[in-house]
């Protein structure tokens, strides 16, 4: 049992899916794996382990935000053994041709947040994507017909800002779309040495303002909810 994690040793699987949503974790757990078991109820944040084409597979909310991923990825791992993470979460769009319920695969993840530049004095880390996953989730994609944007994203610590326009400054240099966890997610892993991939759905735009329900992005973002399973289990 860790601070933010009430589960037992050999609880949680090697492999974990972390949505923001706590309770898309729990639609993952009902929808996609056999016998889940939920181990988790700490604070809400549920976490579900079962089996997945006969893999072990836990699923854990991550809830929203930098300090909340990076509490439960660093339990995860340091506690629990975890190996491999993979982040499926909403996004918005920065770009015209990254259209609503696309999938955004994040190759690397920029931020306005000052968590590594604290922990590197001021120099700049660049957070990546394991390239193993990035690959194992581009091939799954395609075998689907589905045609991923893979790239930069920002992870932002902010969600309703003082300047509309901000995001610009971002999309400028080609930045797909904002979400608010990944930098952290890479950075940890990284720091841990362990794998970890964010696969998002577009749940909005920036450029158009076009908007998804909350219940949409709790319940129907499956197609990136498939290929992190197939991550899961490579
Ligand atoms: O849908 P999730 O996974 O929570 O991801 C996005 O949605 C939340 C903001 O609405 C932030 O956590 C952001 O990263
Ligand atoms: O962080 C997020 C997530 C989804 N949509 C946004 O605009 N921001």
């Amino acid at each position: 049992m860790s601070i933010h994690i009430g589960a037992n040793p050999g609880d949680i699987a090697e492999v974990v899916l972390m949505p923001g949503d706590p309770l898309r974790a729990k639609f993952i757990a009902e929808n996609y794996l056999e016998n889940p078991v939920q181990y988790n109820n700490v604070r809400g944040m549920l976490g579900f382990t079962g089996t997945y084409k006969g893999h072990r597979i836990s699923v854990q909310g991550s809830g929203m935000g930098i300090p909340s991923i990076g509490i439960y990825a660093h339990e995860l791992i340091t506690e629990f053994g975890v190996r491999k993470l993979i982040r499926v979460g909403s996004c918005g769009s920065f770009q015209p041709h990254v259209k609503i319920r696309d999938i955004v695969f994040a190759m690397s993840a920029s931020t306005d947040s000052s968590l590594n530049k604290n922990a590197f004095r001021g120099m700049d880390f660049a957070p990546t994507a394991d390239f193993g996953m990035l690959m194992k989730a581009y091939e799954t994609a395609t075998e689907k017909g589905i045609k991923p944007h893979v790239g930069n994203i920002l992870s932002s610590d902010v969600f309703y800002g003082d300047d509309p326009d901000e995001w610009k400054r971002w999309a400028k240099y080609g930045v797909l779309a904002v979400e608010m966890e990944t930098t952290a997610l890479y950075s940890i892993a990284s720091k841990l040495r362990a794998k970890a991939m964010t696969i998002l759905t577009v749940s909005d735009s920036l450029v158009t303002s076009e908007e998804t329900t909350s219940e949409e992005r709790q319940n129907s973002f499956t197609e990136m909810m498939e290929i992190a399973l197939e991550v899961a289990i490579s």
